[in-house]
């Protein structure tokens, strides 16, 4: 099964193990905190398997209308048991009592009041899964974590790969982030104090779904524009855009981890607009096409231009900007925080396992603070499956995945989702690991 690997956050060290060891094993012997050689062993069988029970996060900003999709799964003809746990921040006072059940039909509700999950009540959260794991084992089938509206989810996530006894039992299914298609753009252009998180960013930088909610309270370009907006921030996540939070159950309850397909899906989508030659992500969006509306009085818009332009080699020859008029090849007008952006990256060929441990290494001794999320499929030089991996800041959980086809070409992709991502020194670094790359190459 899954390899976890992880690092104490003060000082991490990327640390790829390709072995199919249980994680709980993994986890302790990586606490040694030993820089480890890796391997590449796990029969698929053992890889594949998978019968933790999933856990989904469910996040969003105040008001985006988690509880709404929380009545809706609960109201919903899934077929699944689900145990909800709700973390309404200072709502309710117990006391002492720091838990409360209420029973609803199949499904428990259980209650963490008396802080925040991603600060105060860390520790209460895995507590209560470690009972439910242990008292109701048997009588659920998913877990469902609703964060409240404030929450950072990066600590929520870190305890599905920090908590060895959690790991044996549990995996983290996916985050699903609700976005308020008429309010999101403010949260997500609020300027916060140097060293402060911009919760609404973060909820949507750690999706692997977002459902845009409230549609009906935009029109088609303000949606456009959020989407957009969203889009630029995490690339990887898949969206839906819902009314009172009506997305399909499968699309928040099915993610399924690993979205392999998604990863392939955002890398393909980003070759075909490279090849294009140049491609825009607007605040004042109008879909596909351009900003080149000086007229527009739309009062949702940013009318000082925002966009950020990415002109792949096709487009040198361009003359100028049609918005701003400025000649060169590449620039960029910013009004909003759009520090937090996706990068992925594709490469044909194999990789060379001790060059990629290196590099990753190297990159969040530096960066893990601003690298958000990482997910990736490499193909590495002498294993028969590939390996797929997803990390959290300075966590990594990966395992082989599935044997690559016959007449299928190798070929390795990573998608970040961070603060600053220099798209130039990532795709360096990643090339230097191709099988044949030297050393030091690697290091750049
Ligand atoms: N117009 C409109 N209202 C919605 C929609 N979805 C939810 N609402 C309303 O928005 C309000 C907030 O929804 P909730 O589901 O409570 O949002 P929440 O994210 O749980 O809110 P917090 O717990 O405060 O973080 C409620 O009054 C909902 O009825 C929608 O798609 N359109």
């Amino acid at each position: 099964m899954s390899t976890v690997m992880q690092q104490a956050a003060a000082t991490p060290v990327a640390i790829l193990r390709l072995r199919g060891k249980t994680h709980s094993r993994a986890i302790r012997a990586h606490r040694l905190g030993a820089r480890r050689q890796v391997s590449c062993a796990a029969s698929p069988a053992e890889a594949i398997k998978d019968k933790r029970i999933p856990v989904t996060i469910l996040t969003g900003f105040l008001g985006s209308g988690k509880t709404t999709l929380l009545n809706r799964i609960l109201a919903g003809d899934h077929g699944k048991r689900i145990v909800v746990i709700e973390n309404e921040f200072g709502e309710i006072d117990i006391d002492s009592e720091l838990v409360a059940f209420k029973e609803n039909g199949e499904e428990d509700i259980m209650l963490l009041n008396n802080g925040c999950l991603c600060c105060s009540v860390r520790g209460d959260l895995v507590d209560m899964l470690g009972r439910l794991v242990t008292e109701k084992k048997g009588q659920f089938d998913h877990i469902l974590i609703e964060t409240t509206g404030l929450a950072n989810p990066a600590p929520i996530i870190q305890t599905f790969y920090l908590e060895p006894d959690l790991l044996d039992t549990l995996r983290l299914d996916g985050v699903v982030t609700l976005v308020d298609a008429k309010h999101a753009m403010m949260h997500l252009d609020e300027k916060k104090p140097e060293g402060v998180v911009n919760e609404a960013l973060e909820q949507v930088a750690f999706a692997d779904r977002l459902v845009l909610n409230k549609t009906d309270l935009v029109n088609q370009s303000e949606l456009l524009s959020i989407e957009n907006r969203v889009r630029t921030i995490n690339n990887l996540a898949s969206i839906q855009r819902a009314e009172k939070a009506n997305v399909d159950l499968d699309f928040v309850l099915g993610v399924g981890g690993f979205d392999l397909d998604r990863v392939e899906d955002v890398i393909i989508g980003e070759k075909k607009e490279e090849e294009h030659g140049h491609s825009h992500s607007h605040s004042h969006s109008h879909g596909e096409a351009e900003c080149v509306d000086p007229e527009c009085n739309d009062p949702s818009h940013s009318h000082s231009h925002s966009h950020s332009h990415s002109h792949g080699e096709a487009a040198e020859s361009e003359a100028e900007c049609e918005v701003c008029g400025e000649h060169g090849h590449s620039h960029s007008h910013h009004v909003h925080d759009d520090t937090v952006t996706s990068v992925s990256l594709t490469m044909d060929g194999e990789v060379d396992l001790d060059l990629v441990n290196d590099w990753l290494g190297m990159l969040l001794n530096d960066r893990w603070q601003d690298l958000f999320r990482m997910k990736g499929v490499l193909a590495i030089e002498g294993c028969d499956d590939r390996y797929v991996f997803q990390g959290v800041h300075a966590l990594f959980e990966g395992m082989p995945d599935k044997p690559w086809e016959d007449g299928v070409a190798r070929s390795s992709k990573l998608v970040f989702i961070g603060k600053d991502l220099d798209r130039d020194e990532l795709e360096a670094g990643f090339k230097a690991c191709a099988v044949g790359a030297s050393v030091g190459a690697a290091s750049q």
